[in-house]
């Protein structure tokens, strides 16, 4: 699966936001995204997901236009920036939603089997991510798109994420935005930095630098 997005036009209240943006995201590789506070990440996985009507937007999917909004497919799981599921939700209930399977979470992180019938509200903000992105892993959508995945959780964590993100690619097309840039980079395969509303297509660290989404001399 190769998806793609070109020619995105975003502006709100008459700012323009996002401008001539293009990306392309592949099963079997991470597709890493930059860029500092407010330069559109979260407004761009909104677009792709289908949730932000954009001024203009072409998505395409293996080459061929896909012209209806991606969530009303299948395809897509999208786990944004902001709590996914609410908060009187049972954890258990979220597996049964999503189709994912719970004995594997359990295995992987025994310390969540007391948690079966508890509700989203009452877990930590770490509890509650991990659990988000493991349920939207597991799901069996092929595109994945995570908005600061990292959020909350602790260097553990984020290894065993980090690890599963890894395995997982060869099934999935994932494209990932987080502010702890130094784990992107370690992750991704492509990568594209959002700077002055156009997207970037990074080669490496020095790039960064180059654009001053890093200071310079940082690697
Ligand atoms: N509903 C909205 N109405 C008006 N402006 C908005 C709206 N949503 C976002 N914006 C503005 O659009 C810009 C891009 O926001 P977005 O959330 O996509 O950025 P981001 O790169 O994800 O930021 P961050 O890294 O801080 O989460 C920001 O300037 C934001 O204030």
């Amino acid at each position: 699966m190769k998806l793609e997005i070109d020619n995105v036009e975003l502006n709100y209240s008459g700012k323009k936001i996002l401008s001539g943006i293009y990306l392309k995201a592949e099963k079997g590789q991470i597709t890493g995204l930059l860029g500092s506070n407010g330069c559109g990440k979260s407004s761009l996985l909104k677009i792709i997901f289908g949730s932000l009507k954009p001024k203009n937007k072409l998505i395409k999917i293996n080459n061929n236009p896909f012209l209806k909004r991606l969530y009303t497919s299948k395809k897509i799981k999208y786990l944004p920036q902001h709590p996914l599921f609410p908060k009187d939700l049972k954890i258990r209930q979220a597996f049964l939603l999503f189709e994912a399977e719970w004995e594997m979470f359990i295995s992987a992180f025994p310390e969540f089997k007391k948690h079966s019938e508890v509700r989203f509200g009452k877990l930590s903000g770490g509890e509650r991510r991990l659990t988000e992105i493991f349920l939207v892993m597991n799901s069996y959508s092929e595109i994945i798109l995570l908005d600061e995945p990292f959020t909350h959780l602790s260097p553990l964590y984020i290894e065993i994420i980090t690890d599963l993100l890894q395995k997982e690619k060869h099934q999935k097309t994932i494209i990932l935005t987080d502010h702890l840039y130094r784990h992107v980079l370690d992750l991704a395969d492509n990568l594209y930095l959002i700077k002055d509303r156009h997207s970037h297509l990074i080669k490496g660290p020095t790039d960064l630098e180059k654009y001053n989404y890093i200071a310079a001399n940082s690697f």
